[in-house]
């Protein structure tokens, strides 16, 4: 099992003092290797949920296993060495560091996992985004596409256990969504790793074979006095 959430409960505090709850989910599990698309509507909370998942928030209450550890258990310094080393992100605002190139980007991504730097692993994937010609140019010389791809690129680069993936295809033309796709998919199936991937393009979840909508197994209470962030 590489991913289990159970009991999981999150909300927020508003201005007036109020919590909106926003997760609810009682079970959610991905087996190791599963590649999953996660739908639902806007402001259903999928990012509150793949932030929960990595460990970025703490759930109010619940555990959240990933590659058999609770992360929500871990001290923070830990738990952030242990996010480093196996989840990716694919963020929706793609994180890229202004004053590096592309390579850099990815070869930092690499060193923050302590799995070592590859060098020539990290200009394969470059290549496999279609960025060969770009590797030395910095987020500013780049499109929104390509700066996509670069956060790609680097989120596979750790080999991480888990991936999570925030619309990565929302900012690209439709040839570069199939290429973003199909790398992000084939890199996880090659080397076993979980992908869970947030969209809204229908086009994107159906190709998919497991489509959960957030819906059918997020129930967040109406009764937020239970939570405690
Ligand atoms: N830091 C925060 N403080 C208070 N409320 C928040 C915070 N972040 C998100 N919310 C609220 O929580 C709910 C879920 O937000 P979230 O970003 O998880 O939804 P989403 O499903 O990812 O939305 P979208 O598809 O539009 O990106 C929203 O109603 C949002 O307004």
């Amino acid at each position: 099992m590489s991913l289990l959430l159970e009991n999981v409960r999150k909300s927020y505090k508003e201005p007036n003092g109020h919590r909106l709850p926003v997760l609810g989910i009682d079970r959610y599990a991905l087996e190791q290797g599963e590649q999953a698309a996660l739908v639902g509507s806007s402001g259903g909370g999928k990012t509150t949920l793949l932030n929960v998942i990595s460990g970025i928030l703490a759930p109010d209450s619940g555990q959240v296993v990933v590659d058999g550890r609770d992360i929500a258990k871990l001290p923070e310094a830990v738990r952030d060495r242990f996010r480093a080393a196996k989840i990716g992100f694919v963020f929706q605002t793609f994180n890229l560091l202004p004053a590096f190139t592309a390579l850099e980007n990815v070869l930092l991504g690499m060193s923050f996992s302590g799995r070592g730097v590859d060098r020539e692993f990290a200009i394969t994937l470059l290549d496999r985004v279609g960025l060969r010609s770009r590797m030395n140019h910095t987020p500013q010389r780049m499109s929104v596409g390509e700066q996509q791809r670069v956060s790609v690129a680097r989120a596979l680069a750790n080999k991480p256990a888990l991936l999570l993936a925030d619309e990565p295809t929302a900012n690209v033309d439709p040839g570069n969504q199939d290429l973003i796709l199909n790398l992000i998919k084939d890199t996880c199936k090659e080397n076993s790793v979980t992908l869970l991937m947030v969209t809204h393009a229908m086009e994107v979840a159906n190709t998919f074979e497991r489509v959960d909508r957030l819906s059918d197994f997020n129930k967040p209470e109406a009764s937020p006095q239970e939570a405690s962030a």
